[in-house]
């Protein structure tokens, strides 16, 4: 692999501050295997070989990714000790807050981008299929680079200014998670009366699946995050308020509880919504709300075969579904997604009426003639009761 020269002509050195974290951890490993570049880094957590002044002497290329309520003051910190030398470099961030960080950028002598991968790091080496935020600061002789580093994430970038990101995001990621946290307190409260979330479950609606969904999300990743976005981003408080007084105004409805009061509600916070929403917004919403609810049932039905397949090739699936074919199963769904090794996986769900007319030993035969025939990997399989 060559990789990509900056604007001297060779290959830039990358510093990472931060490298030990979620996302330096997946940019180190992708710049040095999909672009082939050197990586150096800092972290307190363990990472401190080099000083500060040695990563900003060395790295052509600085990326922040660092805890947001400190990276405009681990910026600053930066340029201080770069005193100067950061001219013709190139400095940027990931941080999920745009307007601080590339204030603190700007005020170095580097030249700035400020990114934003909007979402976690990916368990595959590229940002296929996620949204990468780009706002571009101060950028002259390393255009040409970033562009094609950019392109080598293969992220759908959206260029947008860091006001304009943090207001967007506000609502995008801080009235979302303020929502999700607010649900999974009052869950915490009175779903242990009914037996606690699982004896929910059976009960579900579609909605209350997908909000569980991202509220679980949410609990299991790392508190700092979620917690800054909500304080560092100063657009969320008036978000969090509006959404406070909306909450509010249905208590009282609620409270009064007579015919007025469900007028109200109906007026305010469903048609009012509805018709800012606009018909065709309402309509598609339904759509995929409803193929979504038939994507969590199949990836619910108790009868499938988990199936990776080494080699993402045309045909592949073809081949695999021939198997199927020959051994006269049924196959009620598929649905394919990645392994953390980036590994192609499918997992097929299986019509159970056609199962058991069928030799017991079916599945297994399928299993065996997928593995023989090097066709796939059978990881796991379940003929539910
Ligand atoms: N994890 C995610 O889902 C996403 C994270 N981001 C952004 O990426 C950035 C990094 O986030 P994560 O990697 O998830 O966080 P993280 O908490 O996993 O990693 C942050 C790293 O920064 C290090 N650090 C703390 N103080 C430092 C200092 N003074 N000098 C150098 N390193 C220091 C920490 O030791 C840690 O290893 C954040 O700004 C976040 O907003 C953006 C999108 C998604
Ligand atoms: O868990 C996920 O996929 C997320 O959506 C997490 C996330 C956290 C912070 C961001 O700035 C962007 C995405």
């Amino acid at each position: 692999m060559t990789p990509l020269p900056g604007p001297s002509g060779t290959a830039p050195v990358v510093g990472i501050v931060g490298r030990r974290g979620a996302y330096g951890r997946w940019l180190q490993h992708f710049l040095e295997t999909r672009m082939g570049l050197r990586v150096i880094g800092r972290d307190p957590a363990g990472d401190e070989a080099l000083s500060i002044e040695e990563l900003v002497t060395r790295a052509d290329v600085l990326v922040f990714s660092a805890p947001i309520r400190l990276t405009p003051a681990l910026i600053a910190e930066y340029a201080r000790a770069a005193r100067g030398r950061e001219a013709g470099c190139l400095w940027m961030d990931l941080t999920s807050i745009k307007q601080g960080p590339v204030e603190a950028l700007l005020a170095s002598r580097a030249e700035v981008v400020g990114l934003h991968p909007m979402a976690a790091p990916p368990l595959i080496p590229t940002l296929q299929g996620r949204v990468m935020a780009v706002c571009p600061a101060r950028l002259d002789r390393w255009r040409t680079w970033l562009d094609g580093f950019l392109a080598a994430t293969r992220a759908e970038c959206i260029e947008v200014t860091p006001g304009h990101h943090d207001r967007a995001m506000a609502l995008v990621q801080g009235l979302t998670h303020a929502s999700h946290m607010a649900q999974a307190a009052v869950l915490r409260r009175q779903a242990p009366a009914l037996g606690g979330l699982e004896a929910l479950r059976p009960l579900r609606t579609v909605g209350h699946a997908l909000d569980r969904i991202v509220s679980a999300r949410m609990l299991a990743g790392n508190p700092g995050i979620y917690a800054d976005i909500q304080f560092d981003n100063p657009h969320v408080l008036p978000a969090v308020e509006l959404m406070a007084e909306a909450v509010g105004f249905l208590r009282d409805q609620l409270r009064r509880g007579d015919a007025e009061a469900r007028q109200a509600l109906r007026t305010r916070l469903l048609e009012e919504s509805a018709s800012f929403f606009g018909a065709p917004a309402l309509a598609a919403g339904s759509h995929d709300f409803d193929r979504l609810g038939y994507l969590l049932a199949d990836l619910e039905s108790p009868d499938f075969l988990s199936v990776f397949l080494p080699e993402d090739a045309p045909g592949s699936l073809c081949r695999l579904l021939h198997v199927f074919e020959e051994h006269a199963v049924n196959i009620e769904s598929i649905h394919s997604s990645r392994s953390p090794e980036g590994e192609l996986h499918f997992r097929i769900g299986l019509d159970r009426r056609s199962l058991d007319d069928l030799p017991a030993d079916t599945l297994a035969r399928v299993a065996k003639a997928l593995e023989t025939r090097g066709i796939g990997r059978v990881t796991a399989g379940h003929r539910g009761d």
